[in-house]
Formats: structure tokens, sequence, C-alpha cells
């Protein structure tokens, strides 16, 4: 249920917060990576991250997902401290070059029949009901007629689509993407880009992407990324209903996360909260 909260003098309905970060701090045994950081992603941001090489990326996504455990700070999913977060099946993730070797014995459909089981590990048998899920997935993602193949045989941007499928396959309310379209065709990326401004559009799903693609950012945001002190400008798109309040709002929710990834980096974020 959407919580009001103020600004400006005025009362807004609010978007519930998806992923939030309090004070977090990650290192590599000496090196530091993410310090001090506090940002908030809410329901429906579409969140895309650009920063150089070695920026930290990737490590925070990690964090996100609970692949890493920050040295330092709270993270929060769907307002649950993520030591205690049980629901991952809310949370798609697809990590970055995801690519097989040809010979990998699975189907394209065990693949993404996979992403069922979570976190588990535990062999789970197969029901009617996760075939259907599965076939959805596929569907979605336009790849039906390629469920029987092996998943090494296939060019890089269908096993970009299966890797999405899979992380379709719980209906997640959040995508955490990385690098999506890293060796994929210009043609095959902007059918994957429209993918998913469609989802993020009509499927109400909360979006956090790190791309080196700034072609996406312009067919995102219609414009080009102005540089800015040598830096890459903060953007903010937003849409017409709430237009009065969500760009304060964005912008505040981020700011951590910006000045971050700023931090002697060149970084673009692009936000649309819908
Ligand atoms: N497993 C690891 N052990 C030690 N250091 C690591 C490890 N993974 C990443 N790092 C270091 O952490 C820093 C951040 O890496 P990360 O992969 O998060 O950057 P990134 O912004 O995603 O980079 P890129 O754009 O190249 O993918 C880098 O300096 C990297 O060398």
């Amino acid at each position: 249920m959407a919580q009001p909260y103020k600004i400006a003098n005025a009362d807004f309905n609010c978007h519930q917060e998806v992923i939030s970060m309090e004070d977090v701090s990650f290192s590599f045994q000496q090196q530091t990576v993410i310090s001090n950081l506090s940002f908030a992603v809410k329901e429906r941001d579409f969140i895309g991250l650009i920063g150089t090489n070695g920026a930290g990326k990737t490590t925070l996504l990690r964090m996100i997902v609970g692949l890493l455990k920050p040295t330092h700070g709270t993270i929060r999913l769907f307002g649950e401290n993520i030591d205690r977060f049980k629901q991952w099946e809310r949370i798609g993730y697809v990590p970055q070059k995801n690519s097989f070797n040809p010979l990998f014995p699975a189907t394209v459909r065990e693949v993404v029949l996979s992403g069922l089981l979570g976190r588990s590990k535990i062999f789970k048998k197969v029901t009617k009901s996760d075939y259907i899920k599965c076939e959805d997935a596929l569907h979605a993602m336009g790849i039906e007629d390629l469920s029987g193949k092996r998943i090494g045989q296939l060019s890089g941007g269908q096993q970009q689509r299966v890797f999405l499928a899979r992380a379709l396959i719980n209906n997640p309310s959040l995508l955490i993407l990385d690098e999506p379209t890293v060796g994929i065709d210009t043609e095959t990326q902007e059918s994957f880009f429209h993918m998913i401004k469609h989802m993020h559009q009509h499927h109400n799903m909360t979006f956090l992407m790190v791309s080196h693609d700034l072609d996406m950012i312009r067919s995102y945001l219609g414009q080009q990324p102005a540089a800015e002190n040598g830096k890459l400008k903060f953007h903010i798109k937003h849409s017409h209903e709430t237009q009065n309040c969500v760009e304060d709002n964005l912008a505040h929710s981020l700011k951590g996360l910006r000045e971050q990834m700023e931090s002697g980096k060149e970084v673009v974020l692009i936000g649309d909260r819908n």
C-alpha cells in the first residue's frame, strides 16, 4: 500500500522502497570499492547506471542480490533487512557476460526452468505449472522455438534472451541487469531495449541496469547525455502524472549513488519513475 510523503509543501503518493542502502561500504581485501553509500530505488523506477571500468557497478549489484556481503552498512530489499530477506523470487538477476561452452549439456528449457530453483539448489520435481511458467517466459522473449536447443549452441543475443527468460520465470517485481547487451548486434539490442521498456511501462517492473551503452541512454531519454565538468550528468526522465514530485524525489533518493559513482569516475544515472 502506497504511503504518503511530503515534498515542497505538498502530499504525494509514494512508491514503496524496493532497494534501500544505508551507509554501505564494501572492500576486497585492502581495496575499498564502495564507501558509505546510501540511496533508495523505489517501485517502478527505471535506473540505468553507467560508470567507468572498475567503478564498482557489478560489486554493487552483487551486494544487492546477496552474493557479496557489505563490509559495513545495511541493505533492505522490499523493506526487509537483506539478512532476513527470503523472497528472492521477487528479484530477477542477469549477471554480466553469461556465455556457455557449446558442449554445455543443458537445453534452453532447462536453463530457464533452473530460474525456479532460486537459492535452494535443492532438486525439485518440475511440475506442469513450472512448464507453463517456462513457456510463458520463453514466449515473452520470443524464443519458444529455441526451447529444445543446447544453450551453448546459441548466439550471444539468443543466450541473452534465455537468461532474461530465466530471470523472468518467477515473474519478478525487480529486474537487475548487468550489461545486458554486451556482444549483441545493434538490431537485437534495439529489440531488447524495446522489450524491457515495455516491461517497465506495462508490467510495473522496477529496473536497475548497468550499461556502457550511451546509445541506449540516448534512445531511452530521447537526448544525448550532457557532459558537465568532464563528467556525465545525472539524468531523470519522468512521466506525466507524477511530474510535479518525481524529479526532486528521484534525484533525492539516488543522490548517494550518483556521488559514489562520480568520485573520480564518469557516470550517468538515468532514472524514470512512472
Ligand atoms: N573478486 C574480486 N576480488 C578482488 N577484487 C575484485 C573482485 N571483483 C572485483 N574486484 C575489484 O573491485 C573493483 C570494482 O569491480 P567491479 O567489477 O564492481 O567494477 P565495474 O564497475 O562493474 O567494472 P566494469 O565496468 O569493468 O564491469 C575493481 O577494482 C575490481 O578489480
